[in-house]
């Protein structure tokens, strides 16, 4: 074990491929000490409110997410304590009722469009990454994503990303690229910026004589 896990921030506007950095870096280590938490995960509940009432809200500001949470989480983590992720359901826009055990580990990679946004996350990571992809692939990429997997219509995505998702990401996701120590560009199949980050945690295991 070593002193304190090492965390890494992994943002991004929405499409722009973070998700797949990511889980192509976690891929590489998998049954080693690495885990990843979803920024997504931590929606604020909104198991109170009607159906219609939920799809008003803003997802894309920082008041969406419950960062207090996602704070004591992370600093459970790097005590070497296990929490109790909560699981965010994108078809009904709440929390589900059921959580899911996370135990810690050496690494830990956080992920999210506003990672990078809340200067309480940025002082808990080691390395800062913002993945950077052009808007016109995010929405198309958006699009395809979002009626595959989140089921939604062509028309709520574009509705959403004009009102809503364009002005939150100028606002507050474009500006948190500033913060970041690596840019990647066009995300998921970026393989030399993925095996760069493998090297990097690969060196961080070995120093903690866990790989
Ligand atoms: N470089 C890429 N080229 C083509 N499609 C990609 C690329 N990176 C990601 N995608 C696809 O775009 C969609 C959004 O990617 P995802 O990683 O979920 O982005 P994010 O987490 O930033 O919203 C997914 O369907 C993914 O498979
Ligand atoms: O209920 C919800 C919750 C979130 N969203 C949208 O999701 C993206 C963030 O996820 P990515 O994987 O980074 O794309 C954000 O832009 C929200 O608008 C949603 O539509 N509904």
């Amino acid at each position: 074990m070593g002193n304190k896990p090492i965390v890494i921030g992994i943002a991004g506007g929405t499409g722009s491929g973070k998700t797949s950095v990511t889980k192509a870096i976690y891929d590489q280590f998998k049954g080693h000490s690495i885990l990843m938490i979803q920024q997504d995960s931590y929606y604020k509940d909104q198991t109170h409110l009607p159906m219609d009432e939920r799809l008003k809200t803003n997802y894309d500001h920082p008041l969406a997410f419950d960062n207090d949470l996602f704070i004591e989480h992370i600093n459970q983590l790097l005590q070497y304590k296990a929490i109790e992720k909560p699981v965010y359901d994108y078809t009904i826009h709440t929390r589900s009722s059921e959580t899911i055990p996370v135990e810690p580990k050496e690494v830990i990679i956080l992920e999210g469009i506003l990672v990078l946004e809340d200067e309480r996350l940025r002082d808990l990571m080691d390395i800062k990454i913002f993945v950077d992809t052009d808007a016109d692939l995010r929405i198309l990429r958006r699009i395809q994503r979002d009626i595959k997997e989140r089921g939604r219509t062509v028309d709520s995505v574009v509705d959403q990303y004009v009102n809503v998702v364009r002005p939150m990401h100028n606002q507050f996701c474009e500006p948190s690229k500033k913060f970041a120590d690596i840019i990647i560009p066009e995300g998921g199949q970026n393989f030399v910026a993925i095996d760069l980050m493998a090297t990097k945690i690969q060196t961080i295991l070995e120093r903690v004589s866990v790989l």
